[in-house]
């Protein structure tokens, strides 16, 4: 369980974490949601006892960071994969972590076959693509076989057999009763990937809830429908107040009725003894979502937003549209 309370942290000006409250519950992937600078590896850090936050706390199995008797064993992380001496073998890094933290040594061994790198653990860590990379930092953060697993952006440029890989081990890991915090921007992944979700943008909550509820609560669900009557069936909608365009479809013209429910417009199509040939709900995706929730949470904007094409407070310019990427570009 980690239980962050009014969590707050300043970077001279900036508030990179805005009194940010949350639970992540342990059974579960919990994905840590939110546009690039929204505080996401600041509040990992802070969870870590990397970085002191300057209001709030947060508790790691009901304690700081820094009070854990032995933090490996109770929380496990990968924040930088790259974080390895290059001319270390796999073995020897993962040896020199155990050692270094009071870890049996055995564990080298029995997490270097977990996370499939038993064949290529005398290699040097400094020569191994990234998704190899990402394993290693895997294979770090279980060595002390801890209940609290946290993942900052793991799946960033990996290939599609390397983003599935993590996402089933973090499953995994969920599945064993394990606590599992995973922070990306991409939403499509997350859709994925996790049960929960803690949405933040410019560090602060905008949502904790399952990624169902999420999607279910965020986004405005529409109705398509298709009728030889499509004239009539317009003018109906339109008199009873809603919203409704025109979409060219395969089949002929289609009506995108929004914020209505399909019995809503079977009835009033009933009523004026208008055919239909096609009703069917649309679920808003969780980009939609995530869109309407933090659209004025983006931190950066791109270029036709920002006619000054200006670069945001730290320099990085990332697009809004980058939230849109989808897992694997
Ligand atoms: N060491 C630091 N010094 C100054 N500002 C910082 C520092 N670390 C983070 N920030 C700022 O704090 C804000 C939050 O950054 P953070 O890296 O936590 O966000 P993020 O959600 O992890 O984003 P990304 O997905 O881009 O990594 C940003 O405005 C960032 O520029």
């Amino acid at each position: 369980m980690i239980e962050a309370v009014g969590l707050t942290k300043r970077y001279g000006r900036t508030v990179a974490v805005d009194d940010l409250s949350f639970t992540v519950k342990p059974g579960r992937v919990t994905g840590f949601l939110g546009p690039n600078g929204a505080g996401k590896s600041t509040t990992m850090r802070m969870i870590l006892g990397l970085d002191r936050p300057d209001a709030g706390h947060v508790l790691v199995d009901g304690r700081p960071y820094r009070q854990l008797d032995r933090p490996l064993r109770t929380v496990g992380a990968l924040l930088d994969a790259k974080w390895v001496h290059p001319n270390r073998s796999a073995r020897a890094h993962l040896q020199w972590l155990a050692r270094s933290n009071g870890l049996p040594a055995r564990r080298v061994d029995e997490v270097l076959e977990v996370v499939g790198l038993a064949s290529v653990a005398r290699r040097r860590a400094g020569g191994f693509s990234l998704g190899m990379s990402q394993r290693l930092g895997i294979a770090a953060a279980l060595l002390g076989d801890p209940q609290i697993l946290l993942f900052d952006e793991p799946v960033n440029g990996l290939d599609p057999e390397g983003i599935l890989w993590i996402r089933q081990f973090m499953r995994r890991l969920a599945a064993e009763g394990r606590t599992v915090f995973v922070s990306s921007h991409l939403l499509s992944e997350m859709a994925l990937t996790a049960e929960d979700l803690v949405v933040v943008g410019r560090g602060r909550l905008i949502a904790q809830c399952s990624t169902a509820e999420f999607v279910e609560n965020a986004s405005e669900s529409s109705v398509r429908v298709r009728s030889p009557q499509i004239d009539r069936l317009r003018t109906a909608l339109l008199h009873k107040g809603f919203t409704v365009h025109t979409e060219p479809t395969a089949e002929g013209n289609a009506l995108v009725v929004n914020a209505a429910t399909s019995e809503q417009v079977g009835e009033i199509a009933a009523a004026q003894g208008v055919v239909l040939h096609e009703l069917s709900p649309q679920r808003g995706s969780l980009e939609e979502a995530f869109m309407r929730l933090t659209g004025d949470s983006v931190q950066y904007r791109t270029d036709t937003d920002d006619p000054t094409g200006a670069p945001g407070p730290s320099g990085s310019h990332a697009a809004a549209t980058d939230l849109l990427v989808p897992a694997g570009k």
